[in-house]
């Protein structure tokens, strides 16, 4: 790192982003949405946010608890899997769920085979690029088994999938999203260790230099990523529905705190506006319909605050 980008780091509130990945789109998204701009560099890892005392660091997902648990970062984005095997406890806070990265991290082993439970893997080899909760899960197994042996745990970076056809391992205990992976090299899961999405986290260790300010900021952009979040969670949905049947309304759109009711110039109808989660709209607009509402607009959100 040059001396000048040392220099210019220097009283800036830093913010972890993977530098690739499954999470690295999104993350772009979401800066896009708060409105934090900067120019990444080739190849440049850290860069200097434009519009606010602010620097980007691109680092590996897995490499960001450390970073932000120690307070070398103060705050960032990686997967909860990622919080969970770095082993940061009391050190890191998880702010905001961000409703991408889903997936689960499973034991898996080939379906044809003599394995069918964790039990059977006791004792055995199971490959992993998680093994501090591999080694966590299978050490509790092994206390608790009557065989009295050990399951080793050996660490792989990558393609984990293709340990067991490779003859390196009994099972592996790896990621899924959709299974396409595990169904593609022969293996079927037989037990979710943990269940994982992106998060913002942030430091319970600040660094010496950070002032007020400091925390201001990472308050201000964190409310930003929360409203991006919400924005792609929740749609606005606008209807008219006769005056009396407002409590009717109210049950199928609660709104967040409460609906907005609008008169027209009908004095017996009203119009309605209400935040509701985009996975339960066509629902809510069956259910709106049923007691008689009309003109049911639903409305995406750019952004929001919440
Ligand atoms: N298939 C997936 N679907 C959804 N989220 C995922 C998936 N795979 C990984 N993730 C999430 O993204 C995080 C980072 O994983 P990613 O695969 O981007 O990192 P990596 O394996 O270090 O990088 P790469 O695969 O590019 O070498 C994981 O910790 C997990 O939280
Ligand atoms: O259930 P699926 O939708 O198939 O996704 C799961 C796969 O995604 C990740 O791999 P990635 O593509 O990041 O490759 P990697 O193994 O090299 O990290 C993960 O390690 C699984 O292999
Ligand atoms: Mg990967």
């Amino acid at each position: 790192m040059s001396a000048f980008l040392t220099e210019s780091l220097a009283g800036r509130v830093l913010f972890a982003i993977p530098k690739k990945g499954r999470l690295y789109e999104k993350c772009l998204q979401l800066l896009a949405g708060a409105d934090v701009q900067f120019t990444r560099s080739n190849r440049l890892d850290v860069c200097l946010v434009r519009n606010h005392n602010m620097a980007l660091v691109f680092l590996p997902a897995a490499d960001i608890p450390r970073f932000v648990g120690e307070g070398n970062v103060d705050f960032g984005i990686t997967g909860q899997d990622m919080v969970a095997e770095a082993d940061v406890n009391g050190l890191v806070s998880e702010v905001l769920a961000l409703e991408f990265g889903k997936c689960k991290l499973q034991v898996q082993v080939p379906l044809a085979g003599d394995i069918k439970t964790v039990d059977d893997l006791v004792g055995r080899k199971v490959v992993t690029s998680f093994e501090v909760l591999a080694g966590q899960y299978f050490g509790e197994l092994d206390r608790k088994s009557a065989k009295g042996v050990q399951t080793k745990i050996e660490y792989v970076g990558g393609s984990v999938e293709a340990a067991c056809a490779l003859g390196l391992a009994d099972g592996i205990v790896d990621l899924v999203e959709s299974g396409e992976t595990m169904r593609a090299a022969g293996l079927h899961p037989i037990e979710t260790i943990l269940t994982s999405q992106a998060v913002l986290i942030r430091s319970n260790k600040p660094k010496p230099s950070s002032d007020a300010s400091h925390a201001a900021l990472i308050d201000r952009i964190s409310q930003r990523i929360a409203g991006v979040v919400a924005a792609g969670k929740f749609v606005l949905c606008n209807y008219n529905i006769r005056r009396d049947m407002v409590p009717e309304a109210t049950k199928v759109t609660p709104g967040r705190r409460a609906p907005t009711v609008s008169p027209l110039d009908d004095p017996e109808w009203v119009a309605v506006s209400s935040m509701v989660l985009k996975a339960q709209v066509a629902d809510v607009m069956d259910r709106l319909q049923e007691i008689g509402a009309s003109d049911i607009l639903v409305v995406g959100l750019q952004n929001c605050r919440v």
